[in-house]
């Protein structure tokens, strides 16, 4: 359950020689009922957890594809309350891979605090991304998220002083966030130089697995930035390309991407 099970399944890819790859998928971005299904084509092509995003109508930090992904998702009807029933009917815990659900923390409010860190476990959610909520507020959430055994990862910026990013490395449980970019989600090109540096003091400081995240969209990317830590978020690439229903390049990014490459 929760942290352990995706220590679990990191320490498995770890061994057998991987980089870690977590793909973000919208929830009901397709419509419910195929959720399974993607969560299993995911884990065959070798992801180390799958991220989860709960559709939102004001989702502050992200950009276009995801935006539409989310708008898509919520004019079919998906809900916090639909996504975490469709899981815990699959039982989520028998699930192959992890599942880490992404939600700003509106949703969680209007849920219920309490009420959904006790669904979130009962529908075998292993670990829960919050990115609107900073440190400073964390305090209520992070005591239920313990008590029902869900990892609570911390999002870290390039922006943030040295010694506030170790005190975020700290807390985060199953792994830290490493966003590698200034502004929203969406494919980009290039990384800026920084980033390795960056991503060097984290993995140099941090207690747990650093994994890359925000405008990964190939697999240079993330062969280039996993050398520097333990491996990438790709968000908007995987959802254009299920969306465009080119499942096929999904499986090859994964795969590209979890080799051990020539720069690493
Ligand atoms: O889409 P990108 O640039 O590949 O970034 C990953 C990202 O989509 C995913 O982790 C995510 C989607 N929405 C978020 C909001 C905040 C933090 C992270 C996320």
């Amino acid at each position: 359950m929760g942290k352990e099970r995706i220590e679990y399944s990191f320490q498995e890819k770890q061994s057998a020689g991987q980089r870690l790859f977590i793909p973000y998928i919208m929830a009901g971005d397709g419509g419910l009922d195929n959720l399974e299904d993607r969560i299993d084509f995911l884990a065959k092509s070798g992801v180390a957890a799958v991220e989860l995003g709960i559709p939102f109508s004001d989702p502050i930090a992200d950009g276009p594809t995801i935006q539409a992904a989310g708008q898509r998702a919520l004019a079919n009807g998906t809900s916090l309350k639909a996504v975490l029933s469709q899981l815990r009917n699959f039982k989520a815990s028998s699930s192959p891979v992890p599942i880490i659900l992404m939600t700003y923390l509106n949703p969680i409010y209007s849920y219920g605090m309490e009420k959904f860190a006790a669904d979130c476990e009962k529908s075998g959610v292993d670990g829960i991304i919050i990115p609107d909520l900073p440190m400073e507020e964390e305090e209520m959430i992070a005591e239920l998220l313990q008590k029902h055994s869900i990892a609570f990862i911390r999002l870290v910026a390039m922006t943030s002083p040295k010694g506030r990013m170790i005190e975020i490395a700290k807390r985060s449980e199953g792994f830290l966030y490493a966003v590698s970019v200034m502004g929203t989600t969406g494919a980009r090109q290039t990384h800026d130089e920084n980033v390795k540096a960056y991503l060097d003091v984290l993995k140099e400081n941090s207690p747990v697995p650093v994994l890359a995240g925000f405008g990964v969209s190939s697999v240079e990317q993330a062969q280039e930035l996993s050398a520097h830590c333990d491996g990438v978020i790709v968000g908007s690439r995987i959802v254009d390309l299920f969306n465009q229903g080119q499942d096929e390049e999904v499986r090859k990014l994964v795969q590209g991407s979890i080799e051990v490459g020539v720069r690493g």
